[in-house]
């Protein structure tokens, strides 16, 4: 059997309701599809800690709030994922692009714009369908 891999992943607001996405390059897993920042949960780790961790590591903010919105499991054959989704309602920092990766402040309304890993169709499903500032 595949080992799951455990996935923090921020959906990151902000001040006017965009969400925050990342290309990933190409030559990762998924490469050129845009996601929602985030990265691999270690060993021992909380998932706060693990998601605050990546954050600051890939864009260097700083989470000062977020909150668990839904977790997804998917089977991409190659590897099989577990996303931990949390929302991001604050933070400290203007995000960049540590790694090089293109950033963009999407308008929630345009998210299905973007060409996502199959996993993600119902995170983006479910921001759609809920009004933004209230689960937060
Ligand atoms: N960050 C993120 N990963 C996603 C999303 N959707 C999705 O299927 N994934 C998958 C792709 C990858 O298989 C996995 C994330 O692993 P990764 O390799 O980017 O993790 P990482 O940032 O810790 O990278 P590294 O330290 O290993 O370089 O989750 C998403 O929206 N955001
Ligand atoms: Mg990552």
């Amino acid at each position: 059997m595949k080992k799951m891999v455990h996935v923090m992943v921020g959906v990151i607001w902000g001040e006017e309701q965009q969400i925050l996405l990342a290309k990933r390059p190409e030559h990762l897993h998924q490469g050129g599809l845009w996601e929602f920042p985030g990265g691999k949960l270690e060993a021992g780790e909380e998932a706060l800690s693990g998601l605050s961790r990546e954050l600051q590591e890939e864009l260097d903010i700083e989470v000062l709030e977020a909150s668990p919105l839904m977790d997804v499991k998917h089977d991409y054959g190659d590897k099989q994922v577990f996303l931990d989704i949390w929302q991001v309602s604050r933070f400290k920092g203007e995000a960049r692009g540590v790694e090089g990766q293109l950033l963009r402040w999407v308008p929630l309304a345009e998210l299905d714009q973007y060409e996502f890993p199959a996993a993600n169709a119902t995170i983006v499903e479910r921001l759609k369908s809920e009004k933004a500032p209230s689960l937060l």
